[in-house]
């Protein structure tokens, strides 16, 4: 018998690898086939092998992502999918199909995507996975109660008072980044609130505020871009450096500010014990304290989780409402006489010099309704994402279980189907007989369902108490001419391409 030569070897080695390959090949589709027979129902773009769809997203600028992505959704008149890669997204943004997801059992879950903020959100409720989401949720939710909103407009005063003083020394420069002073504003109130620290950023700009909005910035880029999914590609890039120091840097001040109040409050207890009399030195608890408490009364809650939710809150509360004001301060430029109006509300509860109280907030109607046209107009974190954990009829079509689903709800607000001549700027969309004749889930600024926002209810007390104190000394004015105009980019969350192009012209 002949003997096989190491040719022969390598031969039937690649023979083996071959037929091994082509079997796992063969598996892996077989075992998906119920995935793609589901898919195969729904429409969408034809796509490239092994990458999909997935140049929609691929190698775009701020600007591009935004346009494309809203190209797509024009396209389709109900759900459809696309390709990334091997995984399926379903595209929706109807109302119907909006309320069926975002109160689905069994769409609760995040999608992977969200897993690249975990280095600094961890288990905090934005990134949770399901069960720790619910425990966690279910304790905070009573936590956020609106006697505790209450007690922080104190804060919200303070603080927008201290931006007027600041603008004082600043208004009127050229080139004033107005932008940066709504978010040092929105910043120190966070923080205040949150982990009850002053963080002075107004009057002593400090950069906590740049590397956490520098922080998500990247966390959000990677989410779109698949060759930085790959750790080993993101890992050696200047992103993946520049990630891990801006984390590390937030994570040491968030840490010693828990590691403060555990401290404060077992200090507290002992004390308690042996009968001293504690005197509150402030008259409102802050988050971070009312966690410690959740930890030592249910010690349901680990250290480690506490700082998650601390840093979830941090960066979930301070971008969203800082666009989301610098968007109603363009809207109010870009319609001075409606302006006047709003400054006549304000001007009527508030008098000339008075600072905003809780009671005020109630009679703000106006201006309220004018922050809920904008964030129609403009909802700053109008993309997100689900997991479906098994498949969900959405009634004109099913999304198998384990697929992703792309939520757009600015392809809902600016929808001639829902709204009326939907580029045109009218606050009385949202009188309350306006309000009913729609369906709910025509609107969803702060998404909606179990796991909507959680700090909805603090976002529209903050930005209508800064707004007041704010329209009531100045008159906005901005460059742009309309709301076509502002063309918009994907920035975390979305932003003006161009800037806001504001000004503040003192009233005398
Ligand atoms: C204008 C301001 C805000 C807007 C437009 C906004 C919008 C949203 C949206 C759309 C979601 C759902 C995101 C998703 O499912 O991926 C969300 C979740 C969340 N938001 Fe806000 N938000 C704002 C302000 C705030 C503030 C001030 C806080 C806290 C102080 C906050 C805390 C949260 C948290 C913790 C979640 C996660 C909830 C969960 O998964 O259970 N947000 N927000």
């Amino acid at each position: 018998m002949e003997k096989s030569g190491p040719l022969d070897v390598l031969k039937s080695l690649s023979f083996i690898l071959v037929v091994s390959g082509l079997l796992w090949i063969v598996l892996y589709h077989w075992r998906r086939r119920k995935l793609y027979k589901l898919v195969s129902k729904v429409p969408g773009p034809s796509g490239y092998p092994i990458i999909g769809n997935a140049l929609i997203f691929l190698f775009k600028d701020q600007v591009d992502l935004y346009d494309s992505i809203v190209k797509l959704y024009s396209n389709y008149s109900g759900l459809f999918k696309i390709w990334m890669g091997s995984e399926p997204f379903f595209c929706i943004y109807k109302p119907e199909h909006l309320e069926i997801v975002l109160n689905h059992r069994q769409c609760l879950a995040k999608s992977t995507h969200y897993d690249f903020t975990k280095p600094f959100m961890g288990n905090g409720l934005f990134s949770a996975p399901v069960n720790i989401w619910k425990k966690t949720r279910k304790l905070i939710n009573p936590a956020f109660n609106q006697k505790l909103l209450d007690s922080f407009v104190p804060i919200f005063s303070e603080q927008a008072e201290i931006f007027l003083e600041v603008m004082k020394k600043n208004v009127g420069e050229e080139d004033l980044d107005i932008f940066a002073k709504i978010s040092a504003l929105q910043m120190d109130s966070v923080c205040e609130t949150v982990m009850g620290i002053k963080m002075t950023t107004q009057t002593s700009p400090n950069d906590f505020g740049n590397k956490l909005d520098g922080a998500m910035a990247i966390a959000w880029m990677r989410a779109f871009n698949i060759p930085y999914h790959f750790e080993f590609i993101y890992a050696i890039s200047k992103y993946g450096k520049e990630f891990n120091r801006l984390v590390s840097d937030l994570n040491k001040i968030t840490k010693a500010v828990i590691s403060e109040k555990m401290k404060n409050y077992e200090e507290n207890m002992i004390a308690r014990k042996n009968g001293e009399i504690i005197e509150e030195t402030r008259k409102f608890k802050t988050f971070s304290e009312l966690l410690v408490q959740l930890y030592h009364e249910d010690k349901q809650m680990s250290e480690q989780q506490i700082q998650d939710e601390v840093n979830t809150l941090l960066a979930a509360g301070t971008d969203t409402s800082t666009t989301t004001i610098c968007f109603t301060l363009l809207t109010l430029g870009l319609h001075p006489e409606l302006q006047e109006k709003v400054y006549e509300e304000i001007i009527n509860v508030l008098g000339e010099d008075r600072v905003v109280t809780k009671q005020d907030l109630q009679h703000l109607d106006l201006l309220e309704r004018f922050i809920k046209e904008t964030m129609r107009l403009f909802p700053i974190a109008g993309f997100f994402m689900r997991k479906a954990d098994d498949d969900i009829d959405l009634g004109d079509g099913v999304v198998p279980a384990n697929a992703t689903i792309l939520i757009n709800t600015m392809a809902t607000h600016r929808n001639a189907k829902y709204w009326k001549d939907p580029l045109k700027f009218d606050p009385d969309r949202f009188l309350p007989e306006e309000v009913a004749k729609r369906h709910p889930y025509c609107y969803l600024p702060f998404s909606a369902g179990p796991r909507g926002c959680l700090g909805a209810r603090y976002a529209i007390m903050s930005m209508k108490t800064n707004l007041a104190t704010i329209l009531r000394k100045y008159r906005i004015t901005t460059d742009y001419k309309s709301i076509e105009e502002v063309s918009l980019k994907v920035h975390m969350l979305l932003r003006p391409a161009d800037g806001f192009k504001l000004s503040l012209v003192e009233r005398t």
